[in-house]
């Protein structure tokens, strides 16, 4: 089922649901399952299975020289997909990248994903990779996730690429995008970033999901501001528990955003990293709340493989 309807069925109540990464290739399954197992207690209608970028390995040859190979080290997002339905009877999300795939690629992904009756996409245009400063376009490839967006609508109209299908079967793909409460960090502007986003809606997407943020209003201005400029469709916010103190330095590295003073504060007052996911959890569960009050409508947790934190999270709040 499609996450909008999803979000009509519960009829005001906030969801749960969360995000997982694959696992690196030649892992045991099982251990994602046993990850995702305490999760489902909590009923999320839907899960989200990332996709990683391909990444630059080096492999010592004989000689003692090192060769250089082009590798995707978390590869399986449809089939981890197809495991979770089959298995759990949820509907499993994959993200579908424009970065690291031609649009023919894309296609095809798509055409699985449409036969394995996955009914939702999240279409993202994908991070630099590991060596890169800037996201540099994949050569025949979609250039930003609006593109994508268009090319997985195209395909709900029956328009697949080259147009050389004379009766096509269509999709029904119901699209979901990235947010930036805080901007993306490449935006010249909140408002710009604002216009990239409704030109992303424009162009099909159904829903979106946020950023991770730390501070609640910021998501509250973020709905407020997106509202203001005609984007109608659910903004679903994501949330991730703080874990290790180092987060602290990464998180605003990585992703560009600002953590809360009195945050920063408690994450300094804490002696080891065993507090700091306390705190962590702590800090989701007030955020969950707050959202929860205010009518969002998923709260959308980001659980970097270990899920014992996000099912402490849920027991409290869902
Ligand atoms: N829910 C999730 O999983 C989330 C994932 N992400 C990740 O963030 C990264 C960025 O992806 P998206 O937001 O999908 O990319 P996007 O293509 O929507 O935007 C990327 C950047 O390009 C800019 N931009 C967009 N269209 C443009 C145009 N026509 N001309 C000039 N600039 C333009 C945007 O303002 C933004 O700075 C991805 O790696 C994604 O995986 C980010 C947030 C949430
Ligand atoms: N730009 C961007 N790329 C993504 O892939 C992405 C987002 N944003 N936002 C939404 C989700 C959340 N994601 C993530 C990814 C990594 C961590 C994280 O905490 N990673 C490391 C720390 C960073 C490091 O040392 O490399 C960790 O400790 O787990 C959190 C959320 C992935 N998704």
């Amino acid at each position: 089922m499609k996450v909008t309807d999803h979000i009509k069925q519960a009829n005001g109540k906030t969801l749960f649901s969360f995000e997982i990464v694959p696992p690196q290739k030649g892992q045991n399954i099982h251990d994602l399952y046993n990850n995702v197992d305490p999760l489902m207690e909590f009923k999320p209608p839907f899960i989200d299975v990332t996709t990683s970028r391909e990444e630059f390995v080096y492999i010592k040859k004989e000689n003692g020289l090192l060769e250089q190979k082009m590798t995707r080290m978390r590869p399986g997002t449809v089939g981890i997909c197809a495991a979770l339905k089959y298995k759990y009877d949820v509907d499993a999300i994959p993200h579908v990248l424009c970065g690291g795939f031609t649009k023919e690629e894309t296609e095809y992904v798509l055409v699985d994903c449409h036969y394995l009756g996955l009914d939702n996409i999240m279409a993202l245009r994908g991070d630099a990779m590991k060596h890169e400063q800037y996201f540099i376009p994949t050569v025949g490839g979609n250039n930003y996730a609006a593109e994508l967006v268009k090319q997985i609508h195209e395909l709900n109209q029956g328009k697949y690429l080259h147009e050389i299908i004379e009766t096509p079967h269509k999709s029904d793909f119901c699209i979901g995008v990235a947010g930036y409460p805080e901007k993306h960090l490449e935006a010249p502007s909140m408002e710009t970033d604002l216009r990239r986003l409704k030109e992303k809606v424009d162009a099909g997407a159904d829903y979106v999901v946020t950023q991770m943020f730390f501070d609640n209003q910021k998501y509250f201005n973020f709905v407020e501001k997106a509202r203001s400029i005609g984007i109608t469709v659910p903004i679903i916010p994501g949330i991730k528990p703080i874990a290790i103190k180092r987060h602290q330095q990464v998180l605003p590295q990585i992703f560009r955003l600002d953590l809360p003073e009195e945050l920063i504060l408690e994450i300094e007052a804490c002696k080891d990293n065993k507090q700091v996911r306390q705190l962590g959890i702590e800090w989701a569960i007030q955020q969950s709340k707050d959202l929860i009050a205010n009518g969002a409508p998923v709260v959308h947790f980001y659980s970097m493989g270990k899920s014992d934190n996000i099912k402490a999270i849920a027991k409290e709040v869902f």
